[in-house]
């Protein structure tokens, strides 16, 4: 059983995000197929008639919009299978001492036994089943047993398990996610999805002076986050003549500024053409030269869509720690660099002046530059936890 959590704040939207979070569960648990999910009201009901619910447990995790869950045993109405099912329960969830209490629904009013009987017989039963354990407390207790007997059945649950929380994927709009190898993007993106932005992610790239396998460590982060979605829409967009013409024309001081003129602005036109709406990096104020307000101001100046930071207040130890829990982190680090690695300057400007930027850039055939870049994209769908990293390479010779 999993319960909602913000979406029921959500007034007449409410159905839009529960239909929404179907279809997420649905997407999560497609290869469960005797699984079958019933998005209700109040209440989302994933039978698994008989599939392991561990393995559903552990999907059900990473679905956003999810406030918490709990398993929930269904059982023929008599008393026997009932204290069966909670011996299960407490063998399941208890490994310390606790203080607990049975609580019991009826619906079913024709069943031979009342909720009183219910709450006092069981609790009893387990008592006396684990008597090193168990302590009544009914005030206060730390576990609940939850006993309710319906028409078709009597149903026990007493674990609450966390959820993801933040907003069913795609309730909020598409975003293209700028996605580069680094740490900081991938985190950026998680954060993305948790408020419901469906993402694209946008990916330059600089053949011959990026690899392959950096290309694929994009990918690979990125079938990471299609946990969180299902799949993920990967473009690429190749970045080498804009790179090399910038390095010959543009003073090194705004070489940078000058290349991340030109990323967003491609990625606005992608944005406009697939009918995204906002554009986000992984941006964190301050961390680097090019991510001072001054920089960003500059840089931003190419277009009125909005540019959204996800992690702009983080620290590093911080954008590190969700790295670690999203299992980016180790894919983030290895060594493979990166286009804007490859031609950052040793010294970029960190307060860049926007009217500098645009007199450079005069210099250049922008509109014949945006054109060739975007006639070289190419887009593929990649799925949860796809493989894209040559596991043979060293990862070392590319240092070499
Ligand atoms: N090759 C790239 N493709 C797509 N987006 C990029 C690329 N390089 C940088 N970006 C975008 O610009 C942002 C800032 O990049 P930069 O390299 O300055 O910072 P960073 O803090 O190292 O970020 P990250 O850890 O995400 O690489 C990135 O977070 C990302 O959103």
């Amino acid at each position: 059983m999993v319960r909602y959590g913000e979406l029921s704040t959500k007034g007449h939207n409410k159905k839009n995000f529960i239909d929404r979070l179907g279809t997420n569960v649905r997407k999560a648990l497609h290869d469960f197929t005797d699984v079958k999910v019933h998005a209700n009201q109040d209440r989302m009901h994933v039978i698994l008639n008989g599939v392991d619910s561990e393995a559903v447990m552990k999907r059900l995790k990473q679905v956003f919009g999810i406030q918490t869950f709990s398993p929930v045993l269904k059982v023929d109405k008599n008393f026997g299978a009932v204290c069966e099912a909670a011996k299960t329960l407490i063998e399941k969830q208890v490994s310390q001492p606790v203080t607990f209490k049975v609580e019991t629904k009826r619906s079913d009013h024709n069943f031979e036994m009342g909720t009183f009987e219910m709450n006092r017989q069981l609790g009893g039963y387990l008592l006396e089943q684990f008597p090193d354990l168990l302590t009544v407390d009914v005030h206060n207790p730390a576990i609940e047993i939850r006993v309710e007997i319906r028409g078709n059945g009597i149903y026990l649950m007493s674990e609450i398990i966390k959820g993801a929380g933040g907003l069913p994927v795609g309730t909020a709009g598409k975003g293209m996610m700028m996605l580069s190898g680094g740490i900081d993007s991938p985190v950026a993106a998680y954060l993305a999805l948790k408020r419901g932005v469906s993402l694209e992610m946008v990916h330059f790239y600089s053949p011959p002076y990026t690899s392959e396998q950096a290309l694929a460590k994009a990918k690979e982060l990125t079938g990471k986050l299609a946990r969180y979605a299902g799949s993920i829409r990967f473009i690429q967009v190749p970045f080498t003549e804009i790179q090399e013409t910038v390095k010959e024309k543009v003073p090194e001081g705004y070489l940078m500024t000058v290349q991340r003129r030109f990323m967003l602005r491609l990625a606005v036109e992608l944005a406009n053409r697939r009918k995204g709406l906002a554009i986000f990096n992984g941006e964190s104020l301050g961390q680097v030269a090019s991510q001072t307000m001054e920089s960003m101001r500059a840089i931003e100046a190419v277009t009125n869509l909005p540019v959204l930071r996800p992690v702009l207040s983080y620290d590093k130890t911080e954008i590190i720690k969700i790295a670690e829990d999203i299992d980016t982190y180790n894919l983030s680090i290895l060594p493979y660099e990166d286009c804007c690695t490859v031609f950052t300057p040793p010294s970029p400007k960190t307060k860049p002046n926007l009217e500098k930027a645009t007199k450079y850039e005069g210099w250049l055939d922008v509109d014949g530059l945006m054109e060739r870049a975007l006639k070289g994209v190419k887009i593929e769908e990649i799925h949860a936890d796809q493989e894209f990293l040559n596991q043979n390479e060293d990862v070392f010779a590319e240092l070499l």
